[in-house]
């Protein structure tokens, strides 16, 4: 789990949203009343579900779609107001970047930079090699875009987003699609980017990864905001699972119902369930004492998904 914070002393939110609600058409409520706040410095972890409307809120965020009720701040400013004045203080990645597959990786990001009127002409190559280097991508940056992987493609846009110095990030679903390998580069250069001060809004599905790389986190459920707050906090509210390994489940069983543990699963040989407020040790002894022979006993440490879970009541089903 990540243990970095927030920039100390820094406590501006680079993301704030007040009752953000988003409406579509066909009556289908993607976002309600939404109330966001993202700290600057934090690695943000926008968790959901599929369809529970983080990709509506990110699109609403960026002014590529307008609300249909409350308000949005982006770098302190109104959104989409002030769109043109913040924009360029933001480098966003969503929905896979649009790339022209017949030009080289070099290529693409020298049209991506000669298509910002800001960017000076004279370091644009500096700028793009930078940018390639930065990403890891400087070995292949003279290959066709489409001879490109998914990850390398992802690398690829992720470098179009840093041309500039970026406050803030916006990624959705960076990893999407990636193997296990291509994960692990996007979280680690994720890191670097957030240790090199900017602050990063990602949105992703999977609980692990918001584990591993996110300081702070949102949930998200069915359009709405379950809960937001430091990952570490959110883990340390919610009790963990009690699992118990012995020979005896039958009797186990009971003695630990009987001393309040719920939600009791048992495995062969291993039981799982909800410990009771208070110390985990009584449980061991109340076994020991019953006569249950234990070999093993632990409270493995909530996970995002039994907040999750404690919080919905529901399980985190990614196809949902
Ligand atoms: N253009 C649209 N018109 C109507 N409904 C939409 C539209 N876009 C999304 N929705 C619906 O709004 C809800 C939220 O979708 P959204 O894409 O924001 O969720 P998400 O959390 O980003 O999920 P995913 O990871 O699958 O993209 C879903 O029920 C979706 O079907």
């Amino acid at each position: 789990m990540a243990e970095r914070t927030a920039v100390a002393g820094d406590t501006g939110a680079v993301i704030a949203t007040q009752g953000l609600t988003k409406r579509y058409r066909g009556g289908q409520l993607a976002v309600d009343a939404l109330d966001l706040s993202v700290p600057r410095g934090s690695v943000f972890g926008f968790l959901g579900p599929n369809g529970s409307g983080k990709t509506t809120t990110i699109r609403m965020l960026l002014g590529l779609i307008q609300p249909t009720g409350g308000a949005a701040h982006l770098l302190g400013e109104p959104m989409p107001g002030s769109g043109r004045r913040v924009l360029p203080r933001v480098g966003a990645l969503i929905e896979g970047p649009a790339l022209y597959g017949f030009l080289s990786g070099r290529a693409n990001l020298l049209r991506y930079d000669a298509a910002d009127p800001t960017a000076d002409p004279r370091t644009r190559a500096a700028r793009v090699d930078r940018a390639l280097e930065r990403v890891g991508l400087s070995g292949a940056a003279a290959k066709k875009a489409r001879a490109y992987s998914l990850g390398m493609k992802q690398r690829l846009g992720l470098a179009a987003a840093l041309l500039q110095p970026r406050e803030l990030l916006v990624l959705d679903e960076p990893t999407n699609g990636l193997d296990p390998q291509g994960m692990r580069e996007i979280r680690s250069l994720v890191r670097e980017l957030a240790e090199d001060g900017s602050t990063v809004f990602l949105s992703s599905h999977l609980l692990d990864e918001i584990e591993q790389v996110c300081t702070h986190t949102a949930v998200m459920h069915h359009g709405r905001l379950v809960t937001q707050g430091t990952v570490a906090e959110m883990s340390a509210g919610a009790r963990g699972r009690l699992t118990v390994t012995t020979p005896d489940p039958g009797e186990a069983a009971r003695v630990l119902k009987e001393h309040g543990v719920s939600d009791l699963s048992t495995a062969g040989e291993e039981l799982s369930g909800d410990p009771p407020p208070g110390d985990p040790a009584e449980l061991n002894t109340a076994l020991v004492r019953a006569g249950v022979r234990v070999r093993a006993f632990g409270v493995r440490q909530a996970s995002l998904e039994d907040v999750f879970v404690s919080l919905t009541g529901e399980g985190f089903d990614v196809a949902g």
